[in-house]
C-alpha cells in the first residue's frame, strides 16, 4: 500500500441518520410486503445491517460475493462471482445492498444475472454513489450519498482489506 492517510468525508452521524431515512422510505414503498436483502460481501455487510434495523416490514437476508478491486484502488473490469446465494429469490421482493457504486460494472453484472432468477422485483440500494466514475450504466432506486470521486473506506468500504470498521466513511488521502 502507497503511503496515505484518512479524512473524514461523512460523519458517522450523517451517516447513520441517512440509514435511518433510507430504512423509513423503503417500509413505506413496500408496505404491506416483505423485503428480502441482498448484502454482497464483503463491503456491503455494516450497511446491510443498519438498514435493516431501520426497515419495519417483514426482513429477510441472504448473502452474495463478488470480487473486481482485490488490492487495488481500480477496478479491474472482470466481476467474479465468489459466493452464490443460499436461497431462491423467485416470486420475492429483492434488494440488492450495496456499500458504493462506482464503475457500475459489479451491479450491472449483478442485476442482470438476478433478474434472470425471476424475483418479483428487483431493486438496488447504495449506500454511497460516485456519478463520475460511471462506465456503465444502471438504474438505482435508493442512494445515500452521491459523492466526488475520491477512494473512499470505512462503514464496509476497504484499501486492501483495511479501514472496514471505521464507523465513518472516510477518503484516502496519498501522501
Ligand atoms: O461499481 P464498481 O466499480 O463495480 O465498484 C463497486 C464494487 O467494488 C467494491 O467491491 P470489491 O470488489 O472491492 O469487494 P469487497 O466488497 O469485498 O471489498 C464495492 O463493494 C462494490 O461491490
Ligand atoms: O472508493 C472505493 N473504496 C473502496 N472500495 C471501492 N470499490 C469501488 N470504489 C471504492
Ligand atoms: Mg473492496
Amino acid at each position: 500500500m502507497e503511503k496515505h492517510h484518512i479524512e473524514v468525508m461523512l460523519s458517522e452521524e450523517k451517516v447513520d441518520a441517512r440509514i435511518k431515512e433510507l430504512g423509513e422510505q423503503i417500509s413505506r414503498d413496500y408496505a404491506g410486503k416483505s423485503v428480502h436483502l441482498i448484502c454482497i460481501l464483503k463491503g456491503s455487510v455494516y450497511f446491510t445491517c443498519e438498514l435493516a434495523k431501520r426497515i419495519t416490514v417483514p426482513v429477510t437476508m441472504d448473502f452474495m460475493q463478488c470480487s473486481s478491486y482485490g488490492g487495488e484502488t481500480k477496478s479491474s473490469g472482470i466481476v467474479k462471482i465468489v459466493k452464490d446465494l443460499d436461497e431462491t429469490i423467485m416470486d420475492r421482493n429483492v434488494i440488492i445492498i450495496e456499500d458504493i457504486i462506482d464503475s457500475g460494472r459489479t451491479l450491472s453484472h449483478l442485476k442482470k444475472l438476478l433478474a434472470q432468477r425471476n424475483p418479483a422485483s428487483l431493486k438496488i440500494c447504495t449506500l454511497l454513489d460516485k456519478p463520475e466514475r460511471r462506465v456503465v450504466d444502471v438504474d438505482v432506486e435508493y442512494v445515500g450519498f452521491q459523492i466526488e470521486d475520491k477512494f473512499v473506506v470505512g462503514y464496509g468500504l476497504d484499501y486492501d482489506q483495511q479501514y472496514r470498521n471505521l464507523p465513518y466513511i472516510g477518503m484516502v488521502e496519498f501522501d
